[in-house]
């Protein structure tokens, strides 16, 4: 496409030669690509100025920015706009030839529950026969159900790999893609040009205040998935919502805790291995089976529920697909374990509003004690959600392992403490601290007795674990599968030393 005809379609002035070609859009100049505009972005760290020449010497051909500083050579065409982000948006959706005005999109956000509920959409819309696509934290899928991983590994990634994916959904036949949208996508204009269908809304609680700022701000970044969309899934459980409301065009309502709401779920039953209610709906009520376990699975199936039934499903077929769902790897998954053996769990909580969901759920059918071994990121990670997470653990739990998870350059031993701090000035000492978390899983698997569950918290389906400045392969289902196979060879070198 002629540059001029890129920056008309922006509704953009050019500065010279409007005929040169562009064949796509970067905004990371190592990325650039013969035939490519450059997006200048002036980021939290650096100014994407200084990388013009890189990205020229790699063949781009043009650079759209907010302004070319004094001093930064431009060798190609440079094309101000008001806002490089929103530039570099609508410039890949141009070039990709806006793939999402061909598919239904339905987009979900919130805080927890975003890829839960994305891949039981997913599987719902597929039961139902459509041809369905996948963008989400886990990677993305085409209709064809393979998992593929983007270049860079975002919930959400950039906006040019967002468009190309969504040209390759097209491409391959998709009539849907679930897209699962990261309040940092949202804030940083990753899916500014996407067309929404539909936009679901799990709930808010705080995370990434690192970034957002404040509850105020990350609750107007999430919002503007729901402002986008013409009709909204809200969540009458979520105190947010009343302010959702009025900005929503068109909406649903859920509750799966006795609300007032279009869709409902009643009489609810946590099995050992699978979630039972009475769903009421928009069509009537019936009795609804999900293999998961979690009681919070109840509001994230609901809302796969109503916001699949907004793009055309009736009710009794996705009860049905609802029976079917194989789970979410590393959300509340269950180790295979033998008799007489604890039950481990491997789950991604990592804030305390969801960690203690995850605990008061998995205590429903836990006949013995409860167990948990955490840990809490850090880096850039938010460090004010470590005594938080220290109390809520020590609150819901029996038995507390305090460990490593992704501390990065902070002092592991700095999080142990405030972990620490939480649960002692909550008047707790139910706890110990072992860094190493193999060792702290391997303490808590065996120590624990038949009749408890272990929980493997915050690392859920992570294939890394960051230690220091080293980046390790990390699988905690092996851990736990492991850490079951050392009680077992213990018990057996000590029959009599059983836990
Ligand atoms: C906090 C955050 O999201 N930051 C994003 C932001 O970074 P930034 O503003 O600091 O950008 P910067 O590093 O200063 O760079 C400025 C510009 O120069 C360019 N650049 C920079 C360096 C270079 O060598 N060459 C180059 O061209 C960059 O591409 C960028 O366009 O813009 C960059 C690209 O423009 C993103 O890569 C970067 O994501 C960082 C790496 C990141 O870790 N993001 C995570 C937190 C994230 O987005 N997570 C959410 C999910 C969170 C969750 O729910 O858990 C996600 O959707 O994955
Ligand atoms: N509706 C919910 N309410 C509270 N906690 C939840 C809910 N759904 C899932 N969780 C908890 O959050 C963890 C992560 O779930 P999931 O991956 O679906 O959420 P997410 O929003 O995609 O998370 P992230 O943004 O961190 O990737 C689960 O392992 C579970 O402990």
């Amino acid at each position: 496409m002629r540059l001029g005809d890129l920056a008309a379609a922006l509704d953009l002035p050019v500065a010279s030669d409007p005929s040169v070609e562009v064949t796509g859009v970067t905004h990371q100049a190592d990325w650039a690509r013969p035939g490519d505009a450059f997006v200048a972005i002036r980021g939290a760290r650096v100014d994407g100025h200084s990388f013009i020449g890189q990205a020229v010497e790699r063949g781009a051909v043009a650079v759209l920015g907010e302004g070319l500083p004094e001093g930064i050579d431009c060798p190609v065409p440079y094309v101000v706009v008001p806002a490089a982000r929103a530039a570099l948006a609508d410039a890949a959706a141009e070039l990709a030839g806006h793939p999402s005005r061909g598919l239904q999109i339905l987009g979900v956000t919130g805080t927890d529950g975003k890829t839960t509920t994305s891949c039981l959409a997913r599987h719902l819309l597929r039961e139902a026969g459509r041809s369905t696509g996948l963008l989400s934290t886990v990677g993305y899928e085409l209709p064809d159900g393979v998992l593929r991983q983007p270049p860079t590994h975002f919930t959400t990634p950039e906006a040019p790999q967002v468009q190309q994916i969504l040209a390759g959904e097209v491409a391959a036949g998709a009539e849907t893609v679930v897209v699962e949208a990261s309040s940092h996508a949202l804030a940083l204009d990753r899916v500014r040009a996407v067309d929404f269908d539909v936009a679901a809304w799990t709930n808010l609680t705080g995370e990434h205040l690192d970034f957002h700022g404040s509850m105020e701000g990350y609750f107007a970044d999430k919002a503007k998935l729901v402002q986008r969309a013409p009709f909204a899934v809200l969540n009458a459980d979520d105190p947010w919502t009343e302010q959702l409301l009025p900005m929503a065009a068109s909406h649903t309502t859920y509750s799966a805790e006795g609300a007032d709401a279009d869709w409902r779920a009643t009489d609810v039953v946590e099995g050992p291995d699978d979630l039972r209610f009475t769903l009421h709906s928009p069509e009537g009520s019936r009795t609804a089976v999900l293999p998961m376990i979690g009681r919070f699975n109840v509001a994230n199936a609901l809302a796969a529920l109503a916001g699949v039934h907004a793009l055309g499903v009736d009710v009794p077929t996705l009860v049905d697909g609802l029976a079917t769902f194989g789970g979410v790897p590393g959300r509340m998954e269950m180790v295979e374990h033998g008799e007489g053996e604890p039950r481990v769990i491997v789950d991604f909580a990592h804030t305390a509003p969801s960690l203690e969901k995850a605990l008061a759920t998995v205590r429903v059918t836990t006949q013995g004690r409860l167990w948990v071994v955490l840990g809490s990121a850090g880096g850039p990670r938010d460090p004010s959600k470590r005594a938080p997470l220290g109390e809520t653990a020590t609150e819901c739990a029996d038995v507390v392992i305090f460990t490593e998870e992704d501390h990065r350059d902070t002092p592991l031993q700095a999080i142990l403490d405030e972990m620490e701090r939480g649960a002692r000035e909550a008047g707790r000492d139910n706890f110990v601290s072992i860094g190493d978390r193999r060792e702290a899983i391997e303490y808590a698997v065996s120590a624990a007795g038949p009749a408890d569950t272990v929980l493997l918290a915050g690392k859920g389906p992570e294939e890394t674990l960051e230690r220091d400045t080293e980046t390790i392969p990390w699988d905690e289902m092996s851990e736990a599968r492991r850490a079951l196979q050392v009680r077992r060879e213990a018990l057996a070198a000590d029959p009599a030393g059983s836990p």
